[in-house]
């Protein structure tokens, strides 16, 4: 997992990089420019494409000159700059990128108003005005200039963060940022990037090594963190020689009403394609037909059975599509004391009777989307006070509070707020919250701990998403598309042996 830092924990590690290893603030400069422009060429290799790299004056404005400068050497003959003289101070390395820059040929163009800025005629801009040092909202010049290169249209590459967007905090809903199409980020993805609210601010991130001391980052204090594919390396089991469907744990379903049976059709497929060694379904009686015509190797359960089966089963996902039947969460709760996976309906009833979320079993992993997630716990302005509530939520109660987002939140009982990467917005459509429970189960019955199930959970579920939009060009993602490509995703990140 790596740290997630806020802007001033960078600033720190920046710091403690040049006073302990012999590297000098402008030779870091001078790599995260580097680094920079490694992307920069995989996004744009054509070298005749024209390039107008907008610069302010401290060291995000210095990375925008050294970038012109490295991309002029690279044969990009068509570079251009532009200098914001906004401000009466610069930053020293830029001063020594602005000498080095007049010994190229690259046009330089500087403004001292915001007034009257010229059409922008080249076909890419660099972003290189403000960077993680942003103090304040933009207004005068700096505004009238961003508002001009989001109107040119252009593809807008970004240098560490689109300027105007906060690294870190709360993000207002309508502060105006440069609008990028991409943003090269320095180390570290900024924690902004994972919120809903930089979303006109950021397409796309690539995160590039600008050579920080990683230890000395890793030991900074933060409560996020981002999973990364090696986590899933470690905590995923592969199957083992002479196991059997005893192995992997019994799971039982218990959603779906007369009109939304789907919602459990999907939650046990899902159940089942992630390996459960047997999936139960307490439905009601008018699905049974749909559930054997549609799953045959779940098994069906009536509401009577259950009196008698709780020991049986070795997790419980609970609520897609639960309708009347919600009766059978306060059943569930005083039969069983394993955490459980609690998701839609369910979690209605808990936020309409809010003194039974008490009584979950410890370390139960609650699935809210934002809506579910406000009744639950109280609305919310921004995104960034909703995840300190989840955050806070799951210390005081001892539950798993996953999130749901593009970057789903998985808050802990320890008070970490892990940032899962995977997922995309192909995704977005009905059903991909009850495929989501019927994953979180089977891991659970597969004996996971829940941290660990939830984290493979959200990771398995996003990367089959992935697969599905990127490898097999889906604009959308259909829940039902989604549960036949999990085994193939779990197969393509551990193969067999
Ligand atoms: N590890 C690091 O921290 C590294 C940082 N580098 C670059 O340095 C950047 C940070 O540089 P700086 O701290 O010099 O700051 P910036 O270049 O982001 O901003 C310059 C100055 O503008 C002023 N300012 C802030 N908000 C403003 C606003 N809304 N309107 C007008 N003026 C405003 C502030 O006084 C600030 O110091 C990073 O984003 C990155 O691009 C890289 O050069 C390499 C290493
Ligand atoms: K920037």
């Amino acid at each position: 997992m790596k740290t997630i830092l806020t802007a001033a924990q960078t600033r720190e590690a920046d710091r403690y990089t040049i006073e302990t290893t012999p590297i000098a603030s402008i030779d870091l400069m001078e790599n995260a420019s580097l680094a920079f422009v490694t992307v920069f060429m995989q996004l744009y290799p054509d070298k005749n494409t024209q390039v107008l790299i907008c610069c302010g004056t401290g060291n995000n404005g210095g990375d925008g000159l050294a970038i012109a400068r490295l991309l002029q050497e690279h044969s990009y003959d068509g570079v251009a700059v532009w200098i914001a003289r906004f401000s009466e101070r610069e930053s020293d390395e830029f001063a020594t990128n602005v000498a080095r820059l007049y010994n190229t040929p690259i046009p330089i163009t500087e403004f001292f108003t915001g007034d009257e800025l010229p059409a922008i005629r080249q076909r890419v801009v660099i972003d290189a005005l403000l960077g993680s040092g942003l103090n304040k909202p933009l207004q005068g010049d700096w505004l009238r200039m961003v508002e001009h290169i989001n109107q040119a249209g252009k593809p807008i590459v970004a240098v560490d963060i689109p300027t105007g967007l906060r690294a870190d905090g709360m993000l207002p809903q309508e502060e105006p940022t440069i609008q990028a199409h991409h943003v090269i980020s320095f180390q570290r993805p900024k924690l902004s990037f994972f919120f809903p609210e930089s979303a006109n601010a950021v397409e796309r991130f690539h995160v590039v090594d600008i050579g920080l001391n990683e230890p000395f980052i890793e030991k900074l204090p933060s409560d996020f963190k981002l999973i990364e594919s090696s986590d899933i390396q470690q905590i995923y089991r592969n199957r083992k020689p002479f196991s059997h469907k005893g192995t992997y744990g019994h799971a039982l379903i218990i959603a779906g009403d007369t009109n939304t049976l789907g919602a459990a059709l999907l939650a046990c497929g899902a159940c089942l394609y992630s390996g459960a060694g047997l999936t139960s379904a307490c439905i009601p009686p008018t699905g049974l037909t749909a559930l054997n015509a549609h799953l045959p190797e779940v098994m069906y359960c009536t509401e009577e059975e259950l009196l008698t089966m709780w020991d049986r089963f070795d997790a419980i996902g609970i609520g897609p599509g639960l309708g009347q039947r919600i009766s059978l969460l306060e059943d569930c709760m005083a039969h069983t004391h394993k955490p459980m996976v609690v998701d839609a309906d369910a979690l209605t009833f808990l936020s309409q009777n809010k003194g039974l979320v008490d009584g979950l079993p410890k370390h139960s992993i609650l699935t809210p989307h934002m809506k579910e997630f406000d009744r639950l716990f109280g609305a919310h302005d921004s995104w960034w006070d909703r995840v300190q509530t989840a955050r806070e939520q799951a210390m005081a109660l001892q539950l798993i509070i996953l999130l749901k987002n593009q970057y789903t939140f998985i808050a802990l009982p320890d008070g970490n707020v892990l940032i899962n990467p995977t997922g995309n917005p192909a995704m977005a459509s009905g059903g991909m919250g009850d495929v989501l429970t019927g994953m979180l189960t089977a891991f659970l019955a597969q004996g996971y701990p829940p941290r660990d199930a939830a984290i493979l959970a959200c990771y398995l579920h996003g990367a089959a998403g992935d697969r599905l939009a990127t490898d097999s060009g889906m604009a959308v993602v259909p829940a039902r598309q989604l549960i036949q490509a999990i085994p193939s995703t779990f197969g393509n990140l551990f193969p067999p042996h």
